[in-house]
């Protein structure tokens, strides 16, 4: 809840100069000159091209974990977040009945019911009606000033997205769902065409599926255009138009989606029938919930919530998921600092090789007696000369810490009842030492060991937590960099800095043309770990600029949005941590971190970006056609960083592949640099393992591929080596 981050910031004693704030401060997210294009002609002509052959259309079946999602998850999800909303708007209208009042309450009235009414439309398998943002108000008045007195804070987040990029958004979501419509359209009628062909989804025990389903470029026979009156619809409305509202019912039809009543706004409410539809008149039968793609539905949902926000001035600025964010960051403070006072330690060890000075103490570890990052210096550097030895140390830590962050998932964590406590409380646990990308090993070897008794004999457990670990390919191109920016200035390759210590080469961002690209995902610790992965790579003399692409609007629950940025820098600048499970003296070096990472922004080391795609179910594979601008920028760049398991799926066009199909082919031409994906697994989608490997999971562990305990480091360097 932005009201809470504001209670944590306001602790902030750090006196930093107004003008330095400004300048260090995350800035807006563009997305009014972005473009999306994400049309038949755009998208599926261009995936075509390069051939791919499988099958990413399919709706969920019943009892795969998609569909599980998509019925128990999605709707928890919805639950969680309508109480939070009513939470905060009851709390609004305490704390200030005056303002709250009349218009805003109205407003927050039909935003609730039209919410209410998504959330009824799940279990009935309903229609996803077309979004949209009609009514969207520029509105000034937003949700921070309101509490605060205050407008948003600087780049807060979704400002303004309901002018541009929320229209985009909202209009990409519609034509994802008549996309996906189309395509399932098709797939009935290959499948009374051939009968008999397998589309089974669960591919978790067999390691792969049977090749040959309608893939996801294949061209619809029947993509929605045109409007119509809308009266085919037969439709049982459950939508709601409460408060003031003058909504006017107008029938939209798209040819895949029949008979949608949608209010349209001309006041301060909007009326949107969320109700089961069961279509009316001739035409492919309407997408709804179950009979979409899993990652078109969960794109939709929260493209949904957004719509509905996003139509209530009062509600700009508004992040309904920022209570469980705030709540999940209290609680990760302890290994944030854990983590913090590593990366000290890191650099420390840099210092010492690179010709600087070295602090008179080294750095203390709070909470481990033998320090990883001193462990990893000496076991990793291997014949390296020292320098090199250190920072291959920091890059792997900067790394694992990335990689074991994407435990840290909130939408994973929701069940009916709200958070899940405990699952939080494990995923904020302090990530394993950095000894070594693997983390797990107490764990492994607890597992059944194999015996020999036959037939067959159960292959042996997994040695390492990390199903694919690529780390020596991406250290190599790491490695490279670091050379050029030396041999460019004419320095020792290791060079510590940045921040507060290191103000000399500020408005270095465009050194040496270097450029790291990270694709965030989680915000809160999982953000933390990356920010801790960008600083090393800087500290270890990766010195160009790390981009950091961060979502548009709330989304998947605790993806980045750039508020999400702006208040965990706050949250780490403050004399104290925000829970007392961590003393002020561990808080330090979080504190010292934070200030380090206000200079790389405000030195144009790191910048933050948002582009609208990021906030589609596109698949990347498409990203050349449907966001060239950002296809462009991406191909400037020397490494791109994919964190998180949406990304994983969205690179792999969330295909059922055969688990040992390699990168490069899942990718299907989605080539704009060299890349590396941090992923912990939580979908069953995964590609690049060795034969057997699958097997060897399955038998370890039987939802491997789901429960985000095991991960990987895997990296596509070139097209074609
Ligand atoms: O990208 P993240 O945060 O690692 O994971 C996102 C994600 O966990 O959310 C879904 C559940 O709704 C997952 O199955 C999905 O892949």
């Amino acid at each position: 809840m932005a009201l809470r981050i504001a209670q944590v910031s306001s602790r902030v004693t750090v006196p930093v100069p107004h003008s330095s704030r400004v300048a260090a401060s995350v800035p807006s997210p563009v997305a009014e000159n972005s473009k999306l294009k994400l049309t038949p002609a755009a998208v599926l002509g261009a995936s075509r091209s390069r051939g791919n052959s499988h099958g990413a259309g399919i709706p969920p079946t019943t009892g795969s974990f998609a569909h599980t999602t998509i019925t128990t998850r999605l709707p928890a999800i919805l639950d969680s977040m309508i109480r939070d909303l009513e939470e905060d708007v009851s709390l609004r209208a305490s704390e200030d009945p005056l303002d709250w009042s009349g218009v805003a309450a109205a407003q927050a009235a039909a935003a609730l019911a039209e919410l209410r009414g998504l959330r009824l439309s799940m279990p009935a398998d309903g229609p996803l009606e077309p979004l949209h943002v009609a009514g969207a108000s520029e509105d000034t008045r937003c949700w921070q000033m309101l509490k605060s007195g205050c407008c948003c804070q600087p780049g807060g987040g979704v400002r303004g997205a309901g002018s541009g990029g929320g229209r985009l958004l909202l209009e990409s979501a519609n034509e994802c769902v008549q996309l996906a419509a189309a395509r399932w359209q098709q797939q009935q009628q290959h499948k009374e065409e051939e009968e008999g062909c397998s589309e089974g989804e669960d591919v978790r025990a067999s390691g792969g599926i049977s090749r040959g389903q309608s893939g996801p470029d294949a061209v619809p026979s029947a993509v929605a255009s045109g409007t119509g009156t809308g009266t085919g619809s037969t439709g049982v409305s459950t939508g709601v138009s409460t408060g003031v509202s003058t909504g006017v019912s107008t029938g939209v039809s798209t040819g895949v989606s029949t008979g949608v009543s949608t209010g349209v706004s001309t006041g301060v409410s909007t009326g949107v029938s969320t109700g089961v539809s069961t279509g009316g008149g001739a035409g492919p039968p309407a997408p709804t919930w179950l009979a979409l793609p899993w990652l078109v539905v969960e794109c939709y949902m929260y493209a949904a919530i957004h719509a509905a926000l996003q139509r209530q001035a009062v509600f700009a600025g508004y992040d309904p998921f920022s209570r469980q964010k705030a709540a999940a960051w209290v609680k990760s403070a302890a290994a944030a600092a854990d983590m913090a006072a590593e990366v000290e330690l890191l650099r420390y060890g840099l210092m010492q090789h690179g010709g600087e000075a070295p602090p008179p103490q080294p750095p203390q570890l709070p909470s481990s007696s033998e320090s990883p990052a001193t462990a990893t210096a000496t076991q990793t550097g291997g014949t390296l000369p020292p320098p090199a030895a250190a920072a291959r140390a920091a890059v792997l830590a900067g790394l694992s810490m990335a990689l074991w962050g994407n435990k840290a998932d909130l939408s994973l964590m929701v069940n009916a009842a709200g958070l899940d406590a405990l699952a939080l409380a494990a995923a904020a646990a302090p990530p394993p030492p950095s000894a070594s990308l693997d983390r797990y090993d107490d764990t492994c070897t607890a597992m059944p060991a194999a015996t020999a008794s036959p037939p067959p004999p159960p292959p042996p457990p997994p040695s390492s937590r990390v199903i694919v670990d690529d780390t020596a390919a991406v250290w190599e191109v790491i490695e490279r960099l670091i050379a050029r920016r030396a041999a460019a200035a004419g320095t020792s390759s290791v060079v510590v800095g940045g921040g507060d210590d290191d103000d000399d080469d500020a408005n270095e961002g465009d050194g040496d043309g270097i450029r790291v690209d990270i694709v965030l995902d989680n915000s809160g610790l999982e953000l933390f770990a990356d920010l801790c992965l960008a600083d090393l790579l800087v500290s270890a003399g990766v010195r160009g600029r790390v981009v950091l692409h961060g979502k548009l609007i709330p989304w998947f629950v605790s993806d980045t949005v750039s508020a999400d940025l702006e208040a965990l820098l706050r949250s780490c600048e403050a004399a104290e941590p925000p829970s007392a499970s961590v003393s002020s003296d561990a808080w330090q070096a979080v504190r010292r971190a934070a200030a380090r990472w206000r200079g790389h922004l405000a030195a144009g080391r790191w910048r933050w970006e948002a582009h609208p795609f990021w906030c589609t179910p596109a698949p990347f594979c498409w990203m050349a056609a449907a966001a060239p601008d950002l296809y462009d920028s991406l191909s400037g760049s020397d490494l791109l960083v994919f964190k998180g398991d949406l990304n994983y799926r969205k690179l792999t066009h969330d295909c059922r592949w055969p688990h040992t199909t390699p990168l490069r082919e899942a990718l299907q031409g989605f080539h704009p640099a060299p890349l590396v994906a941090l992923r912990t697994l939580k979908a069953d989608v995964v590609v690049g393992l060795k034969k057997g490997q699958s097997e060897q999971l399955s038998a370890a562990d039987p939802d491997w591929l789901t429960n985000g305990k095991w991960g990987m480091v895997q990296a596509s360097m070139s097209l074609t080596g």
